[in-house]
């Protein structure tokens, strides 16, 4: 069977009415997610918004009280061999060998993946200029984070799934980190990308999709270039603001005496009358 997100016809990444306590803490809270084939999503949220626990969840690693979750439709808590051969993660945490060298890692972990290039993933590594010959316990914390980078990509996967991978990278390693996921010389880019980020700015380059979380659920999923294009923050005075408006808001919030809209110009005809929004201030509106 053949089960590789690929399959044209199979949602990459699902999630449905997930629920998650941890401790005392809920920390799903009937969460729905499906990404599309090819789309690049960036996770978007606040420290502790669940989005780690939603990957650790989507890739197996923890498992969900109610609801379930896929990859290439096959259930996260049983990926089949084909699914895990597809797949690169890598977790907020390098999650490396201390006594192995960067060389002895590929060769290790590398040899996990039948499809695994060597070569390309010796290119990756002198892109993001890391000295494989150290041991995983003497590398810096970006330089291990580079070596997950590679032994996430160096079977060129088909479905990715990244929580903060760029977050101890320095700016021109991020650069080149970004270059090395989206600009494969051998046209093998990854399809499916889920990337958890508070880098707004290299989120504004790469990503194709959005998906905003708060309190344990998506607040806002779509198309990038289409929430730029429709989504408009309506500043009004209080007498302003009709029971009809306010219901049409995608959020609403108070400052300073005034309430601020989310107007979505696909559902709300006064979306007009309000301004377009940049990713910080998207992020702003919907985490105040
Ligand atoms: N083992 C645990 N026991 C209890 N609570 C936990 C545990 N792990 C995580 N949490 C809580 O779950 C919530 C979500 O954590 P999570 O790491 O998923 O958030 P996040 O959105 O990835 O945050 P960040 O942006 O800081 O990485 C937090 O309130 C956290 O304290």
């Amino acid at each position: 069977m053949n089960s590789r997100p690929d399959s044209a016809h199979i949602t990459p990444i699902s999630a449905t009415g997930l629920h998650l306590s941890l401790g005392a803490n809920m920390v799903l809270r009937g969460l729905d997610l499906a990404v599309p084939a090819g789309a690049v999503v960036a996770l978007l949220g606040r420290n502790g918004a669940g989005k780690s626990t939603l990957i650790r969840c989507l890739v197996g690693l923890s498992v969900p009280d109610v609801g379930a979750c896929n990859l290439a439709g096959c259930p996260s808590m049983v990926l089949s061999e084909a699914v895990r051969q597809g797949l690169g993660y890598v977790s907020q945490t390098p999650d490396l060998l201390d006594w192995l060298t960067g060389y002895e890692h590929l060769e290790q972990l590398g040899g996990l993946y039948a499809g695994w290039d060597n070569s390309h993933a010796l290119c990756l590594a002198a892109l993001l200029q890391l000295p494989l010959g150290v041991k995983a316990k003497n590398l810096s914390l970006g330089d291990q984070q580079k070596l997950s980078l590679v032994l996430a990509l160096g079977h060129r996967p088909e479905l990715l799934i990244l929580d903060e991978p760029a977050a101890s990278l320095d700016p021109i390693a991020r650069r080149a980190f970004m270059n090395a996921l989206f600009d494969d010389p051998a046209g093998a880019a990854p399809r499916t990308v889920l990337i958890s980020s508070h880098l707004l700015a290299d989120v504004e380059r790469l990503a194709s999709h959005l998906a905003f979380m708060r309190d344990g659920r998506i607040q806002l999923f779509g198309e990038r270039d289409e929430l730029s294009e429709h989504l408009r923050l309506l500043e009004c005075a209080p007498a302003q603001v009709s029971a009809e408006l306010s219901a049409q808001a995608l959020h609403q919030r108070w400052t300073d005496g005034r309430l601020h809209l989310l107007l979505d110009g696909r559902v709300s005809a006064q979306a007009e009358q309000g301004r377009p929004l940049s990713l910080d201030e998207l992020f702003l509106e919907l985490n105040q």
